[in-house]
C-alpha cells in the first residue's frame, strides 16, 4: 500500500482522506522544520504532502527512492526543488485556486488596514489614549489600484476593487487584451502604472523577472503618497529601498504578509510606523486550508492508485476518466520505446511517434513522454518519463508526434520512428486482448508480446536457419517460449523475435552471431 508523509500542518481532512483512499499515512506536522527526522522519515514514502515550512530540496527528494509524488497544500512551490524532483521522476502538484479567494481578501483587508491605519488604532486604543485626530485616513473610493501579476488572485483582488468602485491598472504581460477587457482592468505597462497607482498590490510568483519588481528605481517613478502591499512573495519589494522611501515619506504606508526572509523574527521594518505586517497569513483561513487539503490528498490519492494527473508542474494532466484509457497504450509506448532502445547503438538525432486509430484521439502526452523516456534509458541515467522532454531537448533530439485517424490492419497503434547517426529504425505496436504487442519492425510485419528475457535476431531468409538457431539455444539450455518470425521478401531480410526463459548470457549470444546468415543478435529484456 503506498504510504503519503505529511510534513506540515495540514487540515485532518487530508489525513482523513488518504485513509479513505486505502493509503498509509503518517502525519509529523513539525517535521518539516527537522531536516535529520525528515531525511529519516522520507525514505519508504511514496508521497510527500507539504505547506511551505517543508523544504523539498534536492537532498531531500535523494533520501527518497520510492517517492513518485510531492503535493502542495497551496499555490507557491518555491519550497520544492522542481528540477531535482524532475530529474529523480517525481510529479510535483499543487492546489492554484484553493487559498485564491482567500488571499485575495488578505490583500484587500490589508489595503483598507494601511488606508485607515486600523492596527495601529486599534493598539492605541487598547492603551486607552483617545487619540481620535492622530489617525486620518484616505478613502479607496475612486483611487487608483495598480495590480501587478492579474492571474488567479489578482483577478479576484481586480474584482473586489471594481466592487469598491476603485479603477483598476494590471501590469501583466501575459494578461491578453480580451481578458483584461472581461475582467473590467485598464492593461497598462508597468511604468503607467507605477506613475499612477494610488495603492500597489503585487499577485506575481517571483520569478528572475519579478525580483525586486518593486526597485527602487521603480519605487522612485511612483506617486508620492503611494500606498503598497505585497500578499504574494517575499522579493518581489525591495526592502530596503522600501524603507528608504517610507522614511522619506514618499511612500504614505506599505502592508507586508511575506517577507525576503521567512520566518522573518527580526526585519528593520518591524515597529515603523507605518508598515502593517502579518506572518505569511494570505492563505490562513479555514475555507481555504480545507480546500488546500482536500484537493492535494484527493490529487495526490488519485496519481498513486489511477495514474491520474491534476495540477502537475513538471507533467501533462490526466483526468481520472482518461487514466484507465491511458494505461494499456502507457505500457506499450513503453514496451516498443525500451525496444528500440534496446537496439540503438549510436546517438539519436530524432524520434518521431505516429499515433494511428482510436489511440490517435487519447491525449498523446503521457504516451509520448513514456516512449521517449524507455527510448533514452539504455543510453542515458536518470531519464523517466517526466524529466524525458527537457532531456532529449537538452541533447538536440528532434521529437515529432504525427497522428492519423486510421490504422492499417489494427484498430489502433502506436509506431516510433528513431533516427540515429546510422539509419532510421521503425517499430509499430498494439494492444490486443488488453495486452502490448509488436506488429512490425523495419518494415518487416510480425506478432509478437513482449516477455522479460527475448532474442533479437536479423538475418538472411536461408533455409535451415531456424533449425540452426533452435539446435543453438537448445545446447546452452535456453527453452524456447515463443518463436516470432517476419521477412520482407522471400530469400530477403528476416526478423526472429524469441521469447525464452531465462536471460541470453553473452557466450549464448556469441554462439547466435556464428550461425551462418545471421547479421545481427541482440539479447533484449522488459
Ligand atoms: N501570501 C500567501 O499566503 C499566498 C497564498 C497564495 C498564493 N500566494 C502567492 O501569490 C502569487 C500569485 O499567485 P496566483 O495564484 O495568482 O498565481 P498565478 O500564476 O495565477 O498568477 C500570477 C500572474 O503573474 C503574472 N506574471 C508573471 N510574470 C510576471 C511579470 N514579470 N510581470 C507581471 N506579471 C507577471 C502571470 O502572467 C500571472 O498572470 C504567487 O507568488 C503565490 O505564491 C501567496
Ligand atoms: O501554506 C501557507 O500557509 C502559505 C501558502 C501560500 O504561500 C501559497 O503559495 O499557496
Amino acid at each position: 500500500m503506498p504510504k503519503i508523509l505529511i510534513s506540515d500542518k495540514l487540515s485532518p481532512t487530508a489525513v482523513q482522506i488518504f485513509r479513505d483512499r486505502g493509503l498509509d499515512v503518517v502525519y509529523e506536522p513539525d517535521l518539516g522544520k527537522d531536516k535529520a527526522a525528515l531525511l529519516e522519515a522520507i525514505a519508504d514514502a511514496d508521497g510527500l504532502a507539504v505547506r511551505s515550512a517543508t523544504k523539498a530540496t534536492a537532498d531531500v527528494i535523494a533520501a527518497a527512492p520510492r517517492l513518485k509524488v510531492i503535493g502542495r497544500a497551496g499555490i507557491g512551490v518555491d519550497n520544492i526543488d522542481l528540477d531535482a524532483a524532475t530529474n529523480a521522476g517525481v510529479v510535483v502538484m499543487n492546489t492554484p485556486f484553493g487559498n485564491a479567494i482567500t488571499t485575495a481578501e488578505h490583500a484587500i483587508a490589508m489595503m483598507f488596514a494601511i488606508a485607515r491605519q486600523i492596527p495601529q488604532a486599534n493598539a492605541s486604543t487598547h492603551q486607552g489614549k483617545w487619540e481620535k485626530s492622530a489617525f486620518m485616513g484616505t478613502e479607496v473610493y475612486g483611487k487608483t489600484l495598480g495590480l501587478i501579476g492579474c492571474g488567479n488572485i489578482g483577478s479576484i483582488v481586480a474584482s473586489r476593487a471594481l466592487g469598491l468602485k476603485m479603477k483598476v491598472a494590471a501590469f501583466d504581460p501575459y494578461l491578453t487584451p480580451d481578458r483584461a477587457v472581461e475582467l473590467g482592468v485598464e492593461k497598462v505597462d508597468l511604468d503607467e502604472l507605477l506613475a499612477r497607482a494610488d495603492f500597489i498590490t503585487i499577485h506575481t510568483p517571483l520569478t528572475e523577472q519579478t525580483k525586486n519588481i518593486l526597485s527602487k528605481e521603480s519605487l522612485g517613478k511612483t506617486k508620492k503618497g503611494v500606498r503598497i502591499i505585497n500578499c504574494a512573495r517575499g522579493g518581489l519589494v525591495d526592502e530596503d529601498a522600501l524603507k528608504e522611501a517610507l522614511d522619506s515619506g514618499h511612500v504614505a504606508a506599505a502592508a507586508l504578509d511575506v517577507f525576503a526572509t521567512e520566518p522573518a523574527t527580526e526585519h528593520p521594518l518591524f515597529g515603523h510606523k507605518n508598515v502593517v505586517c502579518t506572518p505569511h497569513l494570505g492563505a490562513a483561513t479555514t475555507e481555504a486550508q480545507e480546500n488546500v487539503a482536500l484537493q492535494v490528498a484527493e490529487q495526490m490519492a488519485d496519481y498513486l492508485l489511477t495514474g491520474a494527473i491534476t495540477n502537475a508542474l513538471n507533467m501533462p494532466s490526466v483526468t481520472a476518466e482518461e487514466a484507465p484509457k491511458l494505461r494499456p497504450y502507457l505500457a506499450l509506448a513503453e514496451d516498443l520505446g525500451s525496444f528500440a532502445g534496446q537496439l540503438t547503438e549510436t546517438g539519436v538525432k530524432a524520434i518521431e511517434i505516429i499515433y494511428a486509430g482510436s489511440v490517435s484521439k487519447l491525449n498523446r502526452k503521457p504516451l509520448t513522454q513514456a516512449a521517449i523516456a524507455a527510448i533514452l534509458k539504455p543510453m542515458l541515467q536518470g531519464v523517466n518519463i517526466v524529466n524525458a522532454p527537457t532531456i532529449a531537448s537538452e541533447r538536440g533530439i528532434e521529437i515529432t508526434e504525427t497522428v492519423t485517424e486510421k490504422a492499417r490492419n489494427f484498430n489502433a497503434t502506436i509506431q516510433l520512428k528513431v533516427t540515429t547517426e546510422r539509419f532510421t529504425r521503425t517499430v509499430t505496436g498494439t494492444i490486443f486482448g488488453g495486452i502490448p504487442r509488436v506488429v512490425e519492425i523495419k518494415g518487416v510485419e510480425m506478432e509478437a508480446t513482449f516477455s522479460e528475457h527475448m532474442l533479437y535476431v536479423t538475418n538472411e531468409d536461408k533455409p535451415g536457419f531456424i533449425g540452426a538457431l533452435g539446435s543453438t539455444l537448445g545446447e546452452h539450455g535456453i527453452n524456447i517460449a515463443t518463436f516470432n518470425l517476419g521477412r520482407g521478401t522471400a530469400g530477403g531480410d528476416a526478423i526472429a523475435l524469441l521469447a525464452v526463459d531465462s536471460e541470453v548470457t553473452p557466450d549464448v549470444l556469441e554462439a547466435v552471431r556464428a550461425i551462418k546468415h545471421v547479421k545481427q543478435a541482440k539479447a533484449l529484456s522488459f
